[in-house]
């Protein structure tokens, strides 16, 4: 057992316009009891229509105490994996079966029981990325294979290629496998089937982005190092302040602060760290907000910016509610403050109390299986090859970059790159946004992460930026399902070096491009814009792009950046 856990949490709406407008909704939530009933698990509170999911989806309320158990199971397999040799975890798992662990393991390498361990999160279909996964120590690894469904493609493909590769070194495999999936799946069969090492079972009544302090969160972290006892113990010692009928409760705070913004017209939640020492929060928290609240054309879109410097935050318009995790700065009108297990906790409670607010049901994402589906026609050749962006002909190849555009006749005759780029950002509404959605190495390719802060200073509308196919399991569901007046960036790159799936009809590379594909189809299908940029050699076409955004600024009419 840890030591007591001190875990001050607060919430300070610091816009006093906006500490006024929610304040009439706190009193709604505090008259109606919401956060009580909640800890009660009452599955009523967002209407008959969302009841029945509700009622399989509210054991997220009392993990601190439920998932306690694993603790001492953990530990035995982290030591017996030690004594084996076998310390380097790597994570299959997307959204909601790797964000969580990813955060606990970043934030917790300084606090790790017995030294830290690296974690490798693959929730990548890119060969290269993958390559380089499978390039570590197989000796010293263990594959951690989390999907709640058990069905999830690449999950599956990635756990494929590790058996392949691990009995390609004289490795059995099924050693080196510790499964987490829900009851019955058919993951939980073929693992016990091959005798995979372990098979955790995790609680099937919460959802994936609900599940942070659930087997999905706990093992891949325990296994990791890090001390998981202690962040039950956080989020325990903040559960009773989130369970209160109060003014001062956090989660309703938060919960009311976002609604009324959002019923105000700020529905884009730009999310900044201004030193939480929680590494990564806001990419957790963005598939939570999206996925919970972005469905029958409203929500909330979260914006997870690089600091409050950044644009996009203390220079946003009406459009925007700014919220730092840590102290409030630069302007920030919510601030959240606490240890990781309290924020867990406070934003899951936060989001289901906003998604009540703004009458949506927060426990289920009925636009995620549409691109899924797409992807799925694509790779066994029952979509339609004139749907597939790769196989129009490009509109312009300007350089390394092949341009075209789907989703209306919106592109026109462009010349350059620029001007491709100039007639996305004029099919921008204003207090629209922009979606960069890239499908490359987030290790290798990681310079398009500065395309965001760049596309964001120089239109002035809030911009996202995604790698796929990460994102389609987060701000996915939002980008169909929520206020659609996104313009849509999409970037492939070229394959240097393929990796087949064993036993499966494609590689890596057909199953990255089909998600593409796959899910630009849908977007387009919405009746949104999608520009889609293939670069034919990844770093000349990134350095391209860069350069293509500055240089379109000048003429769309948009460039704030003179005006600041
Ligand atoms: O855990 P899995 O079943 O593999 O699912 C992983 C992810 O898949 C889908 O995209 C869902 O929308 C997400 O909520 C979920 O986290």
């Amino acid at each position: 057992m840890s030591a007591p856990v001190e875990a001050p949490l607060s919430v300070s709406l610091v816009d006093p316009q906006l500490a006024d407008a929610a304040s009439a909704l706190v009193e709604k939530l505090v008259g109606d009891q919401v956060a009580s009933k909640l800890a009660a698990k009452d599955a009523s509170l967002w209407g008959p229509d969302a009841q029945d999911e509700a009622s399989r989806r509210l054991s997220w309320v009392t993990l601190y105490e439920s998932s306690k158990p694993l603790v001492e199971r953990l530990t035995a397999l982290r030591g017996e994996l030690h004594a084996d040799g076998v310390d380097r975890v790597v994570l299959a798992g997307m959204g909601g079966s790797s964000l969580a662990p990813e955060v606990i393991c970043h934030t917790r390498s300084g606090s790790a029981v017995g030294g830290a361990h690296p974690i490798t999160v693959l929730d990548t279909t890119d060969p290269g990325q993958v390559s380089d996964a499978l390039a570590g120590d197989l000796s010293r690894t263990v594959l951690v294979v989390s999907s709640k469904s058990g069905g999830t493609v690449e999950t599956d493909s990635q756990r494929r290629v590790f058996t392949q590769v691990f009995e390609a070194n004289g490795i059995d495999a099924a050693t080196r496998m510790v499964v987490v999936t829900d009851p019955g799946t058919k993951l939980a069969d073929l693992a016990a089937d091959k005798g995979y090492r372990a098979i955790i079972e995790a609680d099937p009544e919460v959802g994936g982005r609900y599940s942070a302090l659930t087997a999905f969160g706990l093992v891949p972290s325990a296994l990791a190092g890090v001390d998981v006892d202690g962040l039950l113990d956080e989020a325990a010692a903040a559960a009773p302040e989130l369970q209160r009928d109060s003014a001062d409760n956090p989660a309703i705070l938060l919960g009311a602060a976002l609604a009324a913004a959002h019923n105000a017209g700020a529905e884009k939640v730009v999310l900044a760290d201004s030193g939480s020492g929680l590494i990564g929060f806001g990419d957790w928290a963005e598939q939570l907000i999206a996925e919970s609240t972005g469905k029958q054309g409203i929500g909330l879109l979260p914006v997870v910016v690089e600091s409050p410097d950044a644009p996009g935050f203390a220079d946003h318009g009406a459009d925007a509610t700014v919220v730092t995790l840590g102290p409030a700065v630069g302007g920030a009108q919510i601030a959240t403050e606490g240890s990781l297990g309290a924020q867990f906790l406070l934003w899951e409670t936060a989001v289901a109390l906003a998604g009540r607010l703004i009458g949506i049901d927060p426990f289920d994402q009925p636009d995620v299986e549409s691109a899924k589906q797409a992807t799925r026609e694509l790779l066994d050749g029952s979509g339609s090859d004139s749907d597939s962006a790769a196989e129009v002909e490009p509109a312009l190849v300007d350089g390394p970059v092949e341009v075209r555009s789907l989703g209306g006749d919106w592109l026109g005759s462009p010349s350059t790159l620029a001007d491709a780029l100039r007639a996305l950002i004029a099919q921008a509404p204003d207090h629209g946004y922009v979606a960069v959605q890239a499908y490359l190495d987030r290790l290798d390719d990681a310079s398009a992460e500065v395309l965001r802060p760049e596309i964001a200073k120089r239109t002035g509308l809030q911009t996202t930026f995604g790698w796929g196919p990460r994102f389609l399991h987060s701000t996915g569901q939002y980008h169909k399902g929520g206020h659609q007046n996104g313009v849509f960036l999409q970037i492939t790159g070229s394959v240097a070096d393929d990796l087949a799936i064993p036993d499966q009809p494609f590689t890596f590379g057909q199953l990255q491009h089909a998600q593409a594909d796959g899910d630009a189809q849908v977007i387009a299908a919405h009746g949104r814009p999608v520009l889609r940029l293939h670069l034919a050699d990844r770093a000349a076409g990134l350095v391209a792009l860069t350069n293509a955004v500055s240089e379109a600024s000048a003429a769309t009419g948009r460039d704030t950046e003179v005006t600041r």
